[in-house]
């Protein structure tokens, strides 16, 4: 079985984090592990508490995962501090990890700060440069290339702007514009845009993990940059589109939408 590693941080109510990224990648029938940076006591309305685990800790959890399964791909989400983005850099490169996709996760939908200032040049220093591809949504991008976007010529030269920067592919994630939810690609100086309908569904939570999930597990499965993206869109919209509403904020979505959950007929 294909297998991929998420690193990242615990949302409690289910929608984004650690179990969105579990959640995607079981649906792409990829074997999940995780590696939590914090706990965090949020619901579809906010985020309350934020308990970071000790660098020590998120070592001994890599080590763990390295040194028995191997991931064929691993997404870095919500990291909060230097020391522990740190401790990932080091591990890996220790352990040669491929197909890292890195999502600088800043501000979470509800508004809630998941980054210090201090984390955020760690991150350039230290973890951009091992990723195969990044995916900052458009506030994200506007931090990172320090331009500002308005349009999808800005957001093409944002995306150029990261990748020949830190050496690395960059999505330029289009959630937060208004008329569509188109998505751009910059790939070592190659620009694929990622046509996107505008779903009409206010429950956006967790999109950025998920769809970043998406991507690792599309790339653990060995398919290339541009079709893991494609793909990973694709499952995205099927989630959004289908209409889940739960929670009094921005709910989450339907990562199950396309298993069936019905084992009646199993034979075993
Ligand atoms: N209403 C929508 N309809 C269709 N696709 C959407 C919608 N909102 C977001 N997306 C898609 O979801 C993916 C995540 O993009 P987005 O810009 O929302 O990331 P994000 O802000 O990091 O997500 P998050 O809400 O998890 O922080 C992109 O592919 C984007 O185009
Ligand atoms: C643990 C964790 N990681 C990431 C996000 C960002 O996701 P969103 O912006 O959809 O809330 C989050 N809210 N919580």
């Amino acid at each position: 079985m294909v297998t991929a590693l998420t690193i990242a941080g615990s949302d409690s109510s289910g929608g984004a984090g650690i179990q969105a990224d579990i959640k995607t990648m079981t649906a792409h029938h990829v074997y999940a592990m995780s590696a939590i940076t914090a706990l965090t006591a949020q619901n579809t309305t906010g985020v309350s508490g934020i308990l970071e685990v000790p660098p020590e800790f998120l070592a001994q959890q890599l080590d763990s995962i390295f040194t028995d399964i191997p991931p064929q791909a691993v997404k870095v989400g919500m990291v909060s501090s230097g020391s522990l983005i740190a401790v990932i850099a080091q591990k890996l490169r220790r352990y040669g990890a491929a197909h890292i996709v890195v999502d600088p996760v800043m501000v979470a939908t509800s508004g809630a700060r998941l980054i210090s200032e201090e984390a955020i040049s760690v991150l350039k220093e230290e973890l951009f440069p091992l990723a195969e591809v990044l995916t900052p949504n458009i506030p994200e991008a506007e931090v990172l290339s320090g331009l500002t976007i308005t349009d999808g010529a800005s957001m093409e030269r944002a995306a150029e702007a990261i990748g020949s920067r830190y050496g690395c592919a960059v999505l330029c994630k289009g959630g937060h514009r208004v008329k569509d939810a188109d998505d751009v690609l910059w790939s070592g100086g190659t620009i694929t845009w990622l046509h996107g309908k505008r779903i009409d569904n206010p429950n956006t939570h967790g999109t950025g993990c998920t769809l970043s999930s998406a991507i690792a597990a599309n790339l653990a499965k060995g398919r290339g940059l541009v079709e893991a993206v494609e793909q990973a869109k694709r499952y995205l919209s099927g989630a959004l589109a289908d209409g889940l509403d739960l929670g009094q904020g921005s709910g989450p979505m339907n990562h199950a939408f396309a298993i069936s959950g019905d084992y009646a007929d199993l034979e075993v």
